[in-house]
């Protein structure tokens, strides 16, 4: 099958019978409906990118199983130029959507799952991989878009999953019989999910011996039966659903990839969808390299985002009369830097990343979370000297309908003009932009997207070698290491 478009991506959604809810109600077409449907734009524009001469070489690659040319979001990262291509594509795409568009997670599980299984099979004889790459070649060869479902609800967070008072706050294995198994939970935040074909379930974290039932890696279509998608709320998601397009401030591709509470109540799934069953040993390698994967991507796309948000501060301040002050420029130059920054890291750790056993190549795992750890900080920063250059206006702002009002849209207008030579409703809509990416939702992707910042610092106590750094020091300070 060739690659998809854009278009062939949505009416693929179409045949999708999937259980989706919002706002009380079940939503039977979630590609026309006004609160899905900047998101799906926002993934298919991944699928478009793919056909488009000035970005196929970022947005494809050639399929290590088969030969063939496929989307880049399905691909197994055969070289460190893979993963730097990855971060480069990252911020392209966000730089055109200025919002999530959802695929990195599912493009991180299959990464991750692929280098597991290979290695799981290694130490204990099983034969996960083989299955993973029979799923890999099927989601290539159809072109499919895939959930990274890592993430459970996990109940009381000072509990491990099998001390939980409800057992359901880790998805877990309820049944194993000769066709396959049978499991139950939830996984929460689902990026992407109710615009996906599949989901890849992975465990949330490291597991113990009797926590096994919850080792599990498994890939099932998101119809599949005793699947529930309950879509999760946005800051501003309502207007949406009031026509107009100027208060949503990106009406094209939304905030964030919207993302949902998935139900598994009972869900099958056949032996050859199943990459990890009772294997606890090797959940918290699943876990870690998933994660690492995933931190990667934060500088990639987050400076794309961020691009466009140094972009609509520089324009407000033009549109206000204060793009020569000196602390304007000063502010602007800042944000620069934090964005630069976040984007040395991502390129780092996908430079320095490395083969795993199974060929595939990883991310250099301290660098990642050292990316990530940034991101929860700079792009608070970075939005709040947007906030600052941009004015009260983007927290105050009337309505569109204000504006196009007959009787007082001349107030709206007259008064929330800056410079001449702009007009007001540039100013308007610029400003509405600001607000949709620097608050609510979009701040905390940032925060906890990929992991809390807690975290990335263990990850990076564990890389950090500080017996090596003591061992420098020591020569340095000419102490002589003890006799043996
Ligand atoms: C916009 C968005 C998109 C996301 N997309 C996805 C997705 O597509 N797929 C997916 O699987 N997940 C996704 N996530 C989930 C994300 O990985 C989690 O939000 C993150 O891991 C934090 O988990 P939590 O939200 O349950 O917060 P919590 O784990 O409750 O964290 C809250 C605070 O409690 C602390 N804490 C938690 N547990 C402990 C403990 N045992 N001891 C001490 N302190 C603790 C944390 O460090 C943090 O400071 C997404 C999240 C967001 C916000």
């Amino acid at each position: 099958m060739s690659l998809k478009d854009g278009n062939a991506y949505k009416e693929s959604l179409k045949t999708l019978n999937h259980n989706v809810f919002a706002f009380g109600e079940k939503i039977e077409n979630v590609v026309d409906h006004p609160l899905f449907s900047p998101h799906i734009k926002a993934a298919a524009l991944t699928y478009d990118l793919a056909h488009d001469p000035s970005t196929e070489d970022l947005v494809t690659a050639i399929s290590h199983l088969t030969g063939k040319k496929i989307n880049r979001f399905t691909h197994i990262h055969q070289s460190t130029e893979d993963l730097v291509k990855k971060v480069k594509m990252l911020r392209m795409i966000a730089g055109k959507t200025g919002s999530c568009f959802q695929r990195c997670v599912g493009f991180d599980a299959l990464n991750a799952t692929y280098s597991v299984t290979y290695e799981m099979d290694e130490e204990l004889g099983t034969d996960y991989h083989q299955r993973f790459r029979n799923y890999l070649e099927y989601i290539q060869d159809n072109d499919l878009m895939v959930a990274g479902a890592m993430t459970d609800p996990k109940g009381d967070r000072g509990l491990s999953p099998g001390n939980q008072k409800d057992p359901d706050m880790y998805v877990h294995i309820v049944e194993k019989n000769d066709k396959g198994i049978v499991i139950r939970g939830a996984k929460v935040h689902q990026t992407g999910i109710v615009n996906s074909h599949e989901m890849l379930v992975m465990p949330t974290i490291a597991l113990g011996e009797g926590d096994k039932a919850y080792a599990v890696a498994c890939a099932l279509p998101t119809d599949a039966p005793g699947v529930v998608h309950i879509f999760g709320r946005q800051t501003n998601d309502e207007r949406r659903l009031e026509g107009g397009e100027i208060d949503q401030g990106n009406a094209k591709y939304g905030t964030v990839g919207g993302e949902a509470l998935t139900v598994l109540e009972n869900v099958f799934v056949p032996w050859e969808r199943v990459f990890m069953c009772e294997e606890y040993q090797f959940a918290g390698l699943l876990v870690e390299r998933f994660a690492s994967y995933h931190r990667q991507n934060y500088g990639g796309c987050k400076a794309g985002v961020s691009d466009v948000i140094i972009g609509a501060t520089t324009a407000m301040a033009e549109y206000n009369g204060v793009a020569k002050a000196s602390h304007v420029r000063d502010k602007i130059v800042e944000m620069v830097h934090l964005t630069e920054t976040l984007y040395c890291g991502s390129i780092a750790c996908s430079c320095e990343g490395a083969p795993t056993p199974s060929g595939a190549y990883f991310v250099n795992p301290l660098l990642a979370n050292t990316v990530k750890q940034n991101v929860t900080r700079f792009i608070y920063e970075i939005s709040r000297l947007s906030h600052d250059v941009s004015g009260g206006c983007i927290a105050t702002l009337p309505s569109e309908k204000d504006l196009r009002h007959p009787e007082i849209g001349k107030y709206v207008e007259k008064y929330f003009k800056g410079v001449d030579s702009a007009p007001a409703e540039d100013r308007i809509r610029m400003a509405r932009l600001v607000e949709n990416m620097t608050g609510g939702t979009a701040l905390v992707e940032s925060m906890h997207g990929a992991g809390s910042p807690q975290a990335q610092r263990v990850m990076i106590l564990r890389q950090a070698n500080l017996g090596r750094k003591v061992k420098l020091a020591e020569k340095l300070a000419g102490i002589k290491p003890p006799k043996s």
